[in-house]
């Protein structure tokens, strides 16, 4: 039985069908990578996957778990979905704290060593509304795999980093994957996914395939 399990997934909005009889299987501890055009359905599938979006018709399992909307699993789950919703007046580390704060199981210790990783140390007590675009975007990052998570989902995560931010990025997601994590990672850079994907699909007008 493989991790993530889609089987015969479909959805449509508004007469058109944006997921369409998707059967996908992904294994533990892989980095699998998504590419397609814009609008092809990427993002309406991992919203599939972590059971924020109705299924007209399939199903999907998690780790065994059947997942439904709004029904939160028991996987703990990273994600990088479109623009993260920091609070601008908060600084960078309070946005943390307070993201952490959530499902209370790490410390103030934990989020500085996952700052540390993006050099944003030095910017932990600037107020996110100073931040630039790839700034919010290390910070997007650092929430999506501050808390050890087991299912890290990232949605265009590189946007607006710089060449060694990638680089530092491309990096950890290998070390995470050496601790059996897995990963999704849709993207427009073909770059980042083929450094870094096991296993590359391609998402076209709602079909994904090989
Ligand atoms: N809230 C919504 N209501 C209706 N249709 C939507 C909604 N959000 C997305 N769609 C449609 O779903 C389809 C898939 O969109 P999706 O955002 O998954 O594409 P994507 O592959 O992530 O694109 P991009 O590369 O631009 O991020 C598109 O046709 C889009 O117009």
């Amino acid at each position: 039985m493989s991790y993530i399990n889609l089987k015969d997934v479909s959805r449509t909005i508004k007469h058109k069908q944006i997921l369409q009889n998707i059967n996908l299987n992904i294994e533990k501890g892989t980095i699998t990578g998504f590419v397609g055009p814009n609008g092809s359905g990427k993002t309406m599938l991992f919203r599939a996957i972590l059971g924020m979006i109705k299924l007209d018709s399939g199903e999907i399992e998690i780790n065994g778990e059947k997942i439904s909307l709004g029904s939160s699993p028991q996987v703990n789950i990273g994600t990088i979905l479109e623009t993260p919703g920091f609070i601008n007046n908060y600084t960078a580390l309070d946005n943390l704290k307070y993201l952490a704060a959530i499902k209370n199981e790490i410390q103030e210790n934990q989020i500085l060593e996952a700052m540390q990783l993006f050099d944003m140390i030095d910017h932990k007590d600037e107020k996110v509304k100073s931040f630039s675009l790839g700034m919010r975007q290390k910070l997007a990052i650092i929430q999506a795999i501050m808390e050890d998570q087991e299912l890290i989902v990232l949605d265009e995560p590189t946007n607006g980093l710089d060449e060694e931010s990638v680089h530092i990025f491309e990096d950890k997601l290998r070390k995470l994957k050496n601790e059996d994590k897995t990963i999704l990672i849709a993207s427009h850079d073909r770059f980042v996914i083929q450094n870094v994907a096991d296993v590359v699909y391609k998402v076209n007008e709602g079909h994904v395939n090989v």
